[in-house]
């Protein structure tokens, strides 16, 4: 079934391009060098002044504090994300697709975002299938899944599930048994990969039971991709263009340094030595949120309450201009714009647009696809004149949900878990290097308003 790719690597593959070695050989390299350069940092300049402190940050939401460590992506508020440095362009060059496709994989994606090397297709080929053999779920996860009743929201039931599946962690009873510290990173590695592995089985499972209970699951294909395996399990295995949508989708939110809500919950959690399972259960409750990764379902109930408001023949530029000032002078936000750290266009969003001009025939005559592109033309000048949100481009959630409900995937409220099997990528990639570089528990020190006035007043 899979078969070797030839791909355009180039020179800057050259210099990053992993051995044949596996992944746990790659990274049991790596790991001493890392240690190594800490412990350099540390020794050398831990007490080194990289910013200040003002009262702003303290009440702002910590924004624009350097005040965590993330090893495997970067966000430039200008240039937006860099996965070690690749740009999304640097990674649809370089990483291996799947079989017949030509979309970056999750399994391309999570052996760079833990290593730091391009994987060739043959290691990507071998962790597929790795994943598609861990892929199933415990008998007793199923039933659990299945007696929650079909109201619960899917988040609801994907933070639940991946808290029950600890059952299974090979970190918490290692623990349990007594393990050297230096030894965590090898069981929070095994945890993280049979949690990614099973993550489409739990969410395609969630699907089923909400929207279409009376249909069979199909079981984990050994031959395939995770995201293909997710797709079919979906229901969706025979359209080619929503599995390669997919694919990319779930690559590039895989991982958005480390400030935002769900990273930072996962490496919070983890920090007190919770297992895999249960620091990426609380990411999800924290991307289950309206202004984190529930805004991609936000933004479709805005556009189709935008299109059932304006007579269709009169969606124009104009009347979506006025919609997007009723929506503000309502005192709502629009969903889909704006960000904590980026300043322009989200460059997953451009390159999910991107992904529409490739199927010019099928998404370029979508409605909702034509209308997320005129709102994504007026909204900044609109948000620009309202004068309060510092960044008034669209995000990636602007777009992600309406390409879905053009697939005919139309259940929205479902699409913030496919954002959460993707953000696994990157947050369980951090916790394995938690574990590997020992960091400590996360404990900043708080203040009251009481102190901070002393503070300021000397
Ligand atoms: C994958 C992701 O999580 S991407 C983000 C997804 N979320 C959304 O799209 C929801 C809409 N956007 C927002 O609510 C915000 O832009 C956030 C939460 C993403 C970022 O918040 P912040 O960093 O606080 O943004 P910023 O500093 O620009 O906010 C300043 C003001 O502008 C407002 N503002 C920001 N974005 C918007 C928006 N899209 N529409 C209206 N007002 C906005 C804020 O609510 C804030 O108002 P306030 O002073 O009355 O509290
Ligand atoms: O970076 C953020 O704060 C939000 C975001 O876009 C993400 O997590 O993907």
């Amino acid at each position: 079934m899979f078969t070797r790719i030839a791909r355009p690597y180039g020179k800057l593959a050259g210099r990053r391009l992993a051995s044949t070695k596996s992944l746990r050989e790659t990274l049991k390299e790596i790991v001493p060098l890392k240690r190594h350069q800490l412990q350099a940092l540390k020794e050398e300049h831990s007490s080194k002044v990289i910013g200040d402190v003002k009262v702003e940050n303290v009440i702002g939401g910590m924004r624009g504090l350097k005040a965590m460590l993330w090893e495997a992506s970067v966000l430039d508020p200008n240039e937006g994300i860099r996965f070690h440095g690749l740009s999304i362009p640097d990674c649809q060059r370089l990483l291996p697709p799947a079989p017949g496709g030509s979309e970056i994989i999750a399994e391309s994606m999570l052996w760079l975002l833990l290593t730091g090397k391009i994987p060739t297709p043959e290691q990507t080929r071998d962790l597929s299938r790795e994943l598609a053999e861990k892929g199933a779920l415990p008998k007793e996860i199923e039933k659990l899944i299945d007696a929650f009743p079909r109201t619960l929201h899917p988040m609801t039931q994907l933070s639940m599930g991946v808290a029950a599946l600890n059952s299974t962690s090979e970190f918490a009873a290692a623990y349990e048994r007594g393990i050297k510290k230096s030894e965590y990173w090898t069981y929070a590695l095994e945890d993280s990969l049979s949690l990614i592995a099973m993550l489409p089985a739990l969410a395609a499972r969630i699907y089923r039971n909400v929207y279409h209970p009376e249909k069979k699951l199909v079981d984990v294909n050994k031959d395939l991709d995770l995201v293909g395996n997710y797709t079919n399990m979906l229901g969706f295995g025979d359209n080619h263009s929503l599995t390669e949508y997919l694919r990319l989708y779930i690559a590039l939110h895989g991982d958005h340094e480390g400030g935002n809500v769900s990273a930072h919950a996962a490496h919070l959690v983890g920090s007190a030595l919770s297992d895999p399972y249960l620091s990426y259960s609380a990411a999800l409750l924290g991307l289950a949120g309206p202004l984190h990764g529930l805004a991609n379902q936000e933004v479709l109930r805005w556009q189709l309450a935008m299109q059932s408001s304006l007579a269709s023949s009169s969606i124009t530029p104009a009347s979506i201009t006025e919609y997007l000032w009723s929506t503000l002078n309502a005192g709502q936000v629009v969903p889909g714009y704006g960000h904590g750290v980026l300043r322009s266009p989200d460059p997953r969003f451009v390159a999910l647009q991107q992904f529409c001009d490739k199927y010019p025939e099928e998404l370029g005559e979508s409605e909702i696809v034509r209308m997320v592109r005129m709102t994504a033309e007026v909204a900044p000048g609109v948000l620009r004149e309202h004068g309060k949100t510092k960044n008034p481009y669209p995000n990636v959630d602007a777009t992600s949900g309406c390409i879905l409900y053009h697939y005919g995937l139309r259940e929205f409220k479902y699409y913030t878990v496919i954002f959460g099997v993707s953000r696994a990528l990157g947050a369980l990639t951090q916790i394995v290097w938690d574990r590997a570089l020992m960091l400590p528990i996360e404990r900043p020190k708080s203040v009251s308003m009481d102190v901070l006035e002393k503070i300021v007043k000397g």
